[in-house]
């Protein structure tokens, strides 16, 4: 087994966060595969629509800690930085499937994709500034522009945990199931958007995208240089050992 796992069917690339021992945080490895599952799927034309997944009890608890002190990313083509930037000028539909965890990356990510479904047991939280970073993925930029500006600081500057329905009454996610039906109704989404006109599909997304995003990938850029310097930081490196050493 994989730590990402794919599976394709009917159209619908199944890409699955597989690490649950380390509730699926993701390393750099991790991350490079990420990145050539993405480059490959915009051209592959079996795939029409890519549905990002973890298991019923975690999606996942965003990137591995240790990994960012052993391995932090140096620049815009470190393994991080590229699989952002494939997943954020993505032309296909991209829907996702949650449930537990869905930390750091787990959460922004989401701002990424069309359609988000979530179990129950759904638990989002943006700890950046706990951890003494910023936040990444244009987060910045996208999460206020979706949830507006009280919520996007209740959310950005406390660090604070929220709920499937917080996150779906805010506008976050499309709908909120049952932990045993949450996977099912993104699959059945995912496979109703790959049996409609890919062209359209495609079209349509950029449209819909394009007002904002070259102001997307400004944001990105700003973020990656301020988040490489707080990676650096005492204020993280001390974060990380406070995690690692809890009992
Ligand atoms: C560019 C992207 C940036 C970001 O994504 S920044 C965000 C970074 N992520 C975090 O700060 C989350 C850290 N993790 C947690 O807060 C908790 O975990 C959870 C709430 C996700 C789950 O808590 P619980 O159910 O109590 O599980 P557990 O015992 O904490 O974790 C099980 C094992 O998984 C390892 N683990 C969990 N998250 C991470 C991580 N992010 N980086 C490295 N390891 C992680 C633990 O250490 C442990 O491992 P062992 O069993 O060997 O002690």
């Amino acid at each position: 087994m994989s730590e990402i796992e794919t599976r394709l069917n009917n159209g619908v690339l199944e890409v699955q966060f597989n690490r649950p021992e380390k509730k699926n945080a993701i390393t750099e490895q991790m991350y490079r595969r990420l990145g050539d599952i993405f480059i490959g799927a915009r051209s592959n034309s079996e795939v029409a629509v890519i549905l990002i997944t973890g298991q019923k009890s975690c999606f996942t608890a965003g990137n591995d800690l240790q990994d960012f002190l052993d391995n932090p990313p140096v620049d815009d083509e470190s393994a991080v930085f590229r699989f952002l930037q494939t997943v954020a000028d993505f032309p296909k539909p991209l829907v996702a499937a949650v449930n537990g965890p869905a930390i750091g990356i787990g959460t922004t990510l989401l701002l990424h994709c069309d359609l988000v479904f979530s179990g129950e047991s759904a638990l989002f939280q943006l700890p950046f500034v706990k951890l003494g970073l910023v936040p990444e993925f244009a987060s910045s930029y996208l999460l206020p522009l979706r949830v507006g500006h009280a919520k996007a600081a209740e959310w950005l500057l406390t660090g604070k945990t929220f709920d499937g329905q917080e996150a779906k009454a805010a506008g976050l996610i499309n709908g909120v199931y049952n932990d045993e039906q949450f996977f099912s109704a993104a699959v059945h989404q995912a496979q109703a958007l790959a049996q409609l006109p890919l062209e359209s599909l495609i079209i349509t997304k950029r449209l819909m995208k394009q007002t904002y995003m070259a102001k997307t990938l400004q944001t990105m850029e700003e973020e990656g240089e301020l988040f490489r310097k707080r990676l650096a930081s005492d204020d993280f490196k001390q974060a990380v050992t406070r995690f690692l050493s809890r009992s």
